[in-house]
């Protein structure tokens, strides 16, 4: 069996309510990660990946739609079942983690804070062998007086220790110059890779997101396109709809009337309504 978990998510929907008003930060988001797969979810400020992370997380509750991770729904979970949801099995490496880190410890009392001390007889400890991928492992300073780079490297390790099953990142590079950018991602996919950690993590950095084995686009709350390597897929979703890539919808703008026809079963063509007038008879 692999070590990672499998996620879907199925119509997942969620409301901010902030004074009265809603902001549907998520419209149906249908997306299914593979166990030991590595996903990146790429897209603009305020297209909801942050949020879809938090509810995969466990972190928040959507307002609709399922969240299965290994087969089970977490959005159906109680308080108590969504605890141990998140103690066991799930590294978190979110917005501002560096925050959480005990500041006057080395990086391997703060892994060894959370993983406790190794065991004999324990199999390999991912949080160490992350230590040692950045080259930390036997760093005596305490993680205050380290880089910027260094503390999210630690950060990255603490969220490895568990071990989890399933790695939840939110903008890991975001303040890193390029070489601890890349200095932090190989960490990442080698202590993953070699864990069979799946992971999942939020970016708007395109060359972040090309680490990763598969790119998923938001677009205003829903999983616009996908991506592997130099291939790209526009996804349909559960109610039939699909978004047109960004550089098309210059010419396409919101409303625009379309015809639809199949020609064959893998093609169907999207032509523009012709203008009043121009209609053939
Ligand atoms: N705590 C909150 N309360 C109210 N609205 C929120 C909250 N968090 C996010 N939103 C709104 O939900 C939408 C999606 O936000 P989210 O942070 O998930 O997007 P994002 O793609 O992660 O953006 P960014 O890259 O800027 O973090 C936005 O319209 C945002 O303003």
């Amino acid at each position: 069996m692999s070590a990672g978990a499998g996620v879907r998510t199925v119509g997942v929907v969620h409301v901010y309510r902030v004074a009265g008003t809603d902001v549907a930060a998520l419209r149906g988001v249908d997306l299914t990660v593979a166990p030991g797969e590595r996903v990146a979810l790429l897209g603009p400020s305020g297209s909801g990946k942050s949020t879809l992370l938090s509810v995969i997380a466990g972190l928040r509750r959507p307002s609709a739609g399922a969240v299965f991770v290994d087969g089970e729904d977490i959005a159906r979970f109680s308080e108590a079942q969504l605890y141990g949801y998140r103690s066991a099995g799930l590294g978190l490496m979110m917005q501002g983690t560096v925050s959480n880190l005990l500041p006057y410890a080395s990086p391997r009392e703060n892994v060894r804070f959370v993983a406790g001390r190794p065991r004999p007889g324990r199999s390999a400890d991912p949080g160490a062998e992350a230590l040692a991928a950045a080259g930390l492992v036997d760093d005596r300073r305490p993680v205050g007086a380290l880089s910027r780079a260094d503390q999210q490297a630690t950060a990255l390790a603490v969220a490895m220790a568990g071990p989890p099953r399933l790695l939840l990142v939110d903008e890991p590079t975001s303040q890193l110059d390029d070489d601890a950018r890349e200095r932090l991602l190989d960490t990442l996919v080698t202590a993953t890779s070699a864990a069979g950690t799946t992971v999942v993590m939020v970016t708007h950095d395109e060359a972040v997101a090309h680490r990763m084995q598969r790119m998923v686009r938001m677009r205003e709350g829903r999983v616009g396109a996908e991506g592997r390597r130099h291939d790209q897929y526009a996804v349909i979703g559960a109610d039939g709809s699909v978004q047109l890539p960004e550089e098309l919808m210059v010419g396409w703008p919101a409303g625009s009337t379309v015809m639809v026809a199949a020609e064959s079963p893998d093609v169907i063509t999207i032509r523009r309504r012709p203008a009043a007038g121009q209609e053939q008879s």
